[in-house]
């Protein structure tokens, strides 16, 4: 008999329903849902849709620009690595959105990078995890997240639907995220959120190629907002992408491995 070896999302995912389970023992329910009303309070969300429509209406690209310390593919990016300095270096570089890993696990990450990222800053924020479960949309709204992350290829098309109203009835939006046809069509089917995120990178394989947005995208109806997701390094695939009328991004590595992220920024996407 043959044992399937688990790819990495699938290790991922394992792994997080045993650590929501933990987190869930510690801090009931009840309690974050107090804490995610206390921080529409004191940390409503800044409009990170809106944010991304703004710099593509100004004729500008969206860049969504990540703070992350490792990657499964990568292995450690940056180091030292300060969320608050990265975060005001991505400002002043002209980035309209951040995103902020915080999976510990597989990345290095954790929430309270997002919480010192966005207090160093104006701009909105994604938590960028791996979201199975209604108390994780909680957890990222008391942090102060602006959007969640929701990746197709780890949910069924019931819990995409719930997970993605429940996200938006808190007041964030949520980037849906798939990488090939079958996922498209479950992400259009039982989302409303506007940001489609096409992940160029293959999460079971680490397989990548920019081809997964120029395939995907004529397929996506007019009223959504494609985001290209990871692989772009040079200035070259922003053109191309732009060419094909693909206006926003998100970029980790290229700005993680260099001394000034904000500045690579402003290198890789000022016209
Ligand atoms: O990057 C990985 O190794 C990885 C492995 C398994 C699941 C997700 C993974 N990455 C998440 C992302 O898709 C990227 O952080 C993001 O799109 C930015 O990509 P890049 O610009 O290539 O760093």
């Amino acid at each position: 008999m043959q044992i399937e070896t688990p790819t990495i999302l699938k290790k991922i995912v394992a792994r997080k329903y045993e650590e929501i389970n933990e987190r869930k023992s510690h801090t009931p329910y009840g309690n974050l849902e107090v804490a995610a009303s206390v921080a529409n309070v004191h940390n409503a969300p800044r409009g990170f849709a809106h944010a991304l429509k703004h710099q593509i209406a100004i004729g500008k690209a969206a860049v969504i620009a990540e703070v992350k310390q490792a990657s499964p593919s990568k292995g450690i990016l940056r180091s030292p690595f300060v969320p608050a300095d990265i975060a005001k270096s991505y400002e002043k570089g002209g980035a309209a959105c951040l995103s902020v890993l915080t999976d510990s696990d597989f990345f290095k990450g954790h929430e309270e990078f997002l919480v010192q990222a966005r207090a160093a800053c104006k701009l909105p924020v994604i938590r960028k995890d791996f979201i199975v479960d209604e108390y994780q949309i909680l957890e990222a709204r008391a942090i102060g997240a602006d959007c969640v992350l929701l990746i197709a290829a780890c949910l069924s098309g019931q819990k995409l639907r719930e997970l993605d109203q429940m996200a938006r009835d808190l007041g964030m939006d949520v980037l849906v995220e798939v990488h090939n046809r079958p996922e498209l069509d479950l992400a259009l089917e039982y989302t409303h959120t506007e940001l489609l995120g096409i992940n160029n990178r293959d999460l079971h394989t680490f397989e990548l190629s920019l081809d997964h947005t120029f395939e995907l995208m004529g397929e996506v109806p007019s009223d959504r907002l494609i985001v290209t997701e990871s692989g772009i390094h040079t200035r070259d695939d922003v053109a191309l992408m732009r060419q094909k009328g693909i206006h926003a991004f998100l970029v980790g590595e290229a700005f993680m491995r260099a001394d000034d992220p904000g500045k690579k920024l402003a290198e890789l996407f000022q016209s």
